[in-house]
């Protein structure tokens, strides 16, 4: 029998050693634990061990120096196989390093080798109440919060990678709600429901949550947690809603270079879709499509100066200079990053394009610039989405522009595949 498993992933200092204390207390079951920390010093796997009864034959073991979602995939599968060979346990929790993706953890558990032995039961996010309400709330700070900034790569800003953990989860367990009032609360929660309305939300305090919600609970399904993101909703009901397929591979996960293929649509130039929820708190949610590309320092001007109101956008975009790179654009809150996550069918040789579009009939295709598009969902509070679309309608081409020399623009989006461009509110 495979033993099932359960991913708590959240940001540094969320309450996930917290809510992992608590559980293995009332939890009856022999658990074992896998922490991750990126550095030295694992302070998780001490916690834990310390309040934890060995003698029931509960098991923790850390894995350090590295993140186990990137560099340490492959030592992931290795330890909890050895874990799974050298130990009798019922129950397997990974407490994710606070700079995790949960996406290809998640996978470790699906198509690796620890499939096998494994069942992936539910990804868990801990959200600490206090600071996504000060990042993303009304009363959001003007300074960035102490942990905002670029991960230990360099290359992705942590807010991204929250909000990647938010996105990518069966369950969000809001935690420190001592710390908020019941309306900031209220609004954490709404907010939460619109980047991930396929979750469950719990709210909590130092992570009393019954051990049902995160154990066994049967929650996992890989399609529908990969979909699962609220900006990926927009897209696809905004693609559908053109008379194409949905858009289920505009996430960079999806894009190789050799494996491109996302729908598209007609080539409607003004097109205006939303996709309104019920408002509620204030919040705001759009789409915006255009088959023009950007020109690339107003684009990246604009995204220097992105409203305080928005939360989340998301998508593909088209930067004039970089027809061959298809670039995703995700913001989430004081940093948008621009990487190159895969080509254009278009900018592919002719052999190439005929077969991809052969094998997607439904590719809605632009004589000519092909499937050249910038499609991005926006989710934010208080703020007006007709400034804002029209703020980026300001950084298309003009038609004068259209039959310039694009190549010669001053150009700082990214080039090579994987390669990032991080834009700072601030202008940074
Ligand atoms: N006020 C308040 N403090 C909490 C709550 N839950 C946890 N804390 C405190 O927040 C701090 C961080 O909690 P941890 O459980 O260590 O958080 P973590 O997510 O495991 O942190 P990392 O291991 O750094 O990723 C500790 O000092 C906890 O006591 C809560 O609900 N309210």
């Amino acid at each position: 029998m495979s033993v099932p498993v359960t991913i708590l992933c959240g940001e540094l200092g969320a309450g996930k050693t917290t809510l992992l204390s608590r559980l293995l207390e009332e939890d009856e079951r022999e658990i074992a634990v896998l922490v991750n920390d990126v550095g030295a010093v694992n302070v998780d796997a001490d916690l834990v061990e310390a309040r934890t009864d060995l003698t029931t034959g509960e098991e923790v073991l850390a894995l350090e120096n590295g993140c186990i979602c990137c560099s340490l995939g492959s030592e992931l599968s290795r330890s909890v196989i050895q874990l799974w060979k050298e130990h009798d346990f019922e129950y397997l929790v990974v407490e994710a390093s606070g700079v995790g993706e949960p996406e290809p953890i998640a996978r470790q558990f699906i198509r690796g080798p620890a499939g096998g032995p494994y069942d992936l039961d539910a990804v868990v996010t801990v959200v600490d109440a206090r600071r996504f309400y000060d990042r993303f709330g009304d009363n959001t700070v003007a300074a960035p919060p102490a942990q905002q900034g670029a991960d230990e790569t360099g290359s992705r800003p942590l807010g991204d990678l929250l909000l990647e953990q938010i996105e990518f989860c069966d369950l969000l367990v809001v935690n420190k709600c001592d710390l908020v009032s019941d309306a900031e609360r209220e609004q954490v929660v709404a907010l939460l429901e619109t980047l991930q309305p396929r979750a469950e939300v719990v709210t909590t305090e130092y992570g009393t949550v019954d051990p049902a919600m995160l154990l066994d609970s049967g929650r996992f399904d890989l399609e529908a947690a990969s979909d699962a993101a609220g900006w990926k909703q927009m897209i696809q009901a905004d693609a559908a809603h053109d008379g194409s397929p949905p858009e289920s591979s505009s996430d960079e996960h999806d894009h190789g270079d050799n494996d491109h293929n996302h729908g598209h649509d007609d080539h409607s130039h003004d097109h205006h879709d939303h996709v309104h929820p019920p408002e509620r708190y204030g919040i705001e949610v759009d789409t915006y499509h255009r088959r023009r590309p950007f020109h690339p320092e107003r684009f990246l001007a604009v995204l220097a100066d992105l409203p305080a109101g928005l939360v989340r956008a998301k998508g593909l975009c088209w930067i004039a200079g970089r027809e061959r790179q298809a670039i995703t654009m995700s913001y989430a809150g004081t940093e948008t990053c621009l990487e190159v996550t895969g080509r254009w069918i278009a900018s592919l040789s002719d052999e190439r394009q005929a077969a991809f579009r052969e094998s997607q009939p439904d590719l809605s295709w632009d004589e000519k610039w092909g499937d050249r598009e910038t499609r991005l969902a926006l989710i934010g509070r208080h703020l007006s989405m007709d400034d804002l679309r029209a703020r980026l309608d300001d950084c298309l081409l003009t038609d004068a522009e259209m039959d310039a020399e694009w190549s010669s623009l001053e150009n700082p989006a990214p080039t090579g595949m994987g390669d990032t461009t991080v834009v700072g509110d601030d202008g940074s």
